[in-house]
């Protein structure tokens, strides 16, 4: 039976044209909104800085008056409201760090600078910058300027920025709904005793802590055995979510009746079969309005390619703007060989700008081990035949975050 795989490059392509940013929005709690995308710009509605203000405790001064030894009319601290009355002439205010500056004076000299420094007098150098040491009215940011972009997620300088203005509700897109199911007979729950036929569900736990810890949620929605009748029907109850995910029964046994089953139940096939290693039985498209993605059972392939291909299709479903995966440059140091005329998405650990391919490159889809002694993802063009000490390797890593320009991940 022959088959056409599409390219690693179309099947990105297509996976990220099959959804549509969400547009169903919520208002939730500043203290809340960490990872969560905004789902509109972010005004500008008090200054930044609100008043001129100090930058350094010192002296507010007039420049004009360098060198001059000027008595101290008030003190001036943080949090003083009002305005103070005007300087007589060699007169100046002794002012704390972000005390409002009063309007007649237009330079801070820090209290180190100054001479014969007293109660009630202080002598200014002569050498005096003008405007020095102030912070101006909106010169940050202005009332109506655009702080922060829709679509941007919300990390801990966007919650910095939002708590500046003052806002305790951010308006967000609502949390995208995932279903994760796993497929097979022979799976058990790790709560479950197994028999030596039988082995533990690990890949929906895997799938749902890694998009877990990228800030998604997802339910897990149970094992479906390998029964055309019986798959169809727990199918047919997924069709409420945005994205369903699943792993096995993709391939060409007789017991694969993934696709078979999804198709029962309305699904449009994108793509079927990826030239890429591990995960080739890849398949993705949509059942009415819901994405679905069907992966390979091997944990391996079902896990790498989540990271690879899921992490985007969601990130553009929760209606982020960025979708692309962030590479690094890292130097190879260790040659090994890859599977000529297919895209590899080989496993290995970056540590201080150098690349390690794991167990020398030479493990099997479906040993766990080698996910867990990895920290990056290294994608070779189908032409490649091996990687050479020395050179220079992207790398895509587990920790990066997605990115809003397309990059070249490939080697
Ligand atoms: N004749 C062919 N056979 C296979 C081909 C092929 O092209 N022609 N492709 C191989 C490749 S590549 C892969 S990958 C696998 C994928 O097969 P399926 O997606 O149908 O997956 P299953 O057969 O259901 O399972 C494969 C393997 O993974 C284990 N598994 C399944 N689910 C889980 C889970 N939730 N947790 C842990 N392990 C799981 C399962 O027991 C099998 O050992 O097909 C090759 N065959
Ligand atoms: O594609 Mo399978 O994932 O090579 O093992």
């Amino acid at each position: 039976m022959s088959k056409i795989f599409i390219s690693l490059e179309e099947a990105i392509k297509k996976s990220l044209e099959l959804v549509e940013a969400s547009t169903l929005i919520e208002s939730i709690p500043l203290e809340k909104a960490l990872g969560r995308v905004l789902s509109k710009d972010i005004i500008c509605i008090k200054n930044l800085p609100a008043f001129n203000n100090s930058a350094m405790d010192g002296f507010a001064i007039k420049a004009s008056d360098a060198g001059k030894t000027l008595t101290i009319k008030k003190k001036i601290f943080a949090g003083d409201k009002g305005e103070v009355s005007p300087l007589e002439k060699d007169e100046c205010y002794k002012i704390m760090t972000g005390a409002k500056v009063p309007a007649d004076v237009d330079t801070i000299i820090p209290f180190e600078l100054c001479t014969n420094v007293s109660e009630t007098s202080v002598t200014i150098p002569n050498e005096v910058k003008k405007g020095n040491h102030l912070r101006l009215k909106g010169e940050e940011q202005k009332e109506g300027n655009t702080l922060i972009s829709k679509a941007e997620t919300i990390n801990f300088s966007h919650i910095t920025l939002l708590a500046s203005q003052g806002i305790t509700m951010v308006e967000v897109v609502k949390k995208i709904s995932i279903a994760v199911i796993s497929t097979g007979n022979e799976l058990k729950e790790p709560w479950e005793s197994s028999d030596e036929e039988e082995i533990y569900n690990c890949n929906s736990y895997g799938i749902i802590s890694l998009l877990n810890q990228k800030g998604f949620e997802a339910s897990y929605c149970g094992v479906i055995s390998d029964n055309l009748e019986e798959s169809s029907k727990c199918i047919s109850n997924l069709k409420k979510y945005d994205v369903v995910i699943t792993t096995g029964g993709i391939s060409m046994g007789d017991a694969d009746f993934v696709s078979q089953a999804f198709k029962e139940n309305g699904l449009e096939v994108a793509f079927h079969g990826v030239n890429i290693k591990p995960g080739k039985p890849i398949m993705m498209g949509k059942m009415d309005n819901t994405v679905v993605i069907s992966l390979p059972g091997n944990p391996l392939p079902a896990l790498i390619n989540t990271y690879l291909f899921i992490l985007p299709v969601l990130s553009k479903k929760q209606g982020s703007k960025a979708f692309y995966h962030d590479t690094t440059f890292s130097m190879n140091t260790q040659r090994f060989e890859v599977k000529q005329g297919k895209v590899n998405i080989v496993l290995g650990k970056v540590e201080n700008g150098n690349f390690k391919v794991t167990r020398d490159n030479k493990y099997g889809a479906a040993m766990i081990t080698a996910l867990y002694e990895s920290n990056a993802l290294l994608v070779t063009k189908e032409e490649r035949a091996s990687l050479e000490v020395g050179e220079e390797a992207h790398l895509i890593k587990f920790d990066s975050d997605l990115i809003e320009k397309e990059s070249y991940i490939f080697n």
